[in-house]
């Protein structure tokens, strides 16, 4: 079996090897001087496996797998869904990171409009892989504007990282916020127009 290797975040080559996971994990509950065999833990190693496999789906999902659904609805002003849940995995850590994703768009005169579920789908894609909150924004920003070709993007982030919580410094409710910017968007007045629409909730 093809070991994944990972792009520069870019995504997987090859499958899920569950068998390997299971065995490093039994191996971590070992390490850290817990007995793998005892009752409680026989089964963690094979549910971790597949909890991993869930977590990190997105690794062997391309954009243009959920970007499927076009529309030509002649709609060519903004498109904002906000408050999309983020789910992901800091990936200098392996423990996760939460909160929501705005993600907004300007349609092409003539140009494709996607399903509304498809945004949230897209962030999906990027959060189950192991992350940095900059390069899940900057990756759901350029595979919209690479896919839809719309003339502007706004993706917004805001997420609590649990290796600030549970670990490290540990402080509560510290919330760190991303944002990429692309096209006409970029332009002061459709950005504040963007900002305000995210902000006013
Ligand atoms: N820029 C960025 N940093 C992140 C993200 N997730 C976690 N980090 C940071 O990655 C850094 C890793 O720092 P290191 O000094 O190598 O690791 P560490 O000793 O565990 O750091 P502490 O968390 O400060 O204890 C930490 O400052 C984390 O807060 C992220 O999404 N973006
Ligand atoms: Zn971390």
């Amino acid at each position: 079996m093809t070991d994944p290797v990972t792009l520069d975040g870019e995504g997987a080559i090859g499958e899920f090897d569950e068998k390997r996971a299971e065995a490093a994990v039994r191996e971590l509950l070992i390490a850290v001087g817990e007995d793998p065999d005892r009752e409680g833990l026989r089964e963690t190693p094979s549910r971790v496996a597949r909890a991993y496999k869930e977590i990190f789906a997105g690794l062997w999902q391309e954009p243009e797998d959920v970007l499927t659904t076009t529309f030509d609805l002649g709609h060519d002003e903004m498109v904002l869904v906000k408050d999309i849940e983020v789910m992901s995995s800091c990936e200098h850590h392996l423990v996760p990171f939460v909160g929501v994703a705005h993600v907004g768009y300007i349609p092409a005169a003539s140009g494709k409009i996607t399903g509304l579920s498809k945004l949230a789908r897209l962030v999906d894609v990027f959060a189950r892989r192991p992350q940095v909150q900059e390069r899940l924004t900057t990756q759901i920003a350029d595979s919209l504007m690479r896919i839809l070709e719309p003339r502007g993007v706004i993706v917004v982030i805001e997420c609590e990282h649990m290796c600030m919580t549970m670990r490290g410094v540990r402080k509560q409710g510290a919330k760190t916020i991303t944002s990429a910017v692309r096209g006409q968007l970029r332009d002061s007045a459709t950005r504040s127009e963007a900002m305000s629409l995210i902000i006013g909730r």
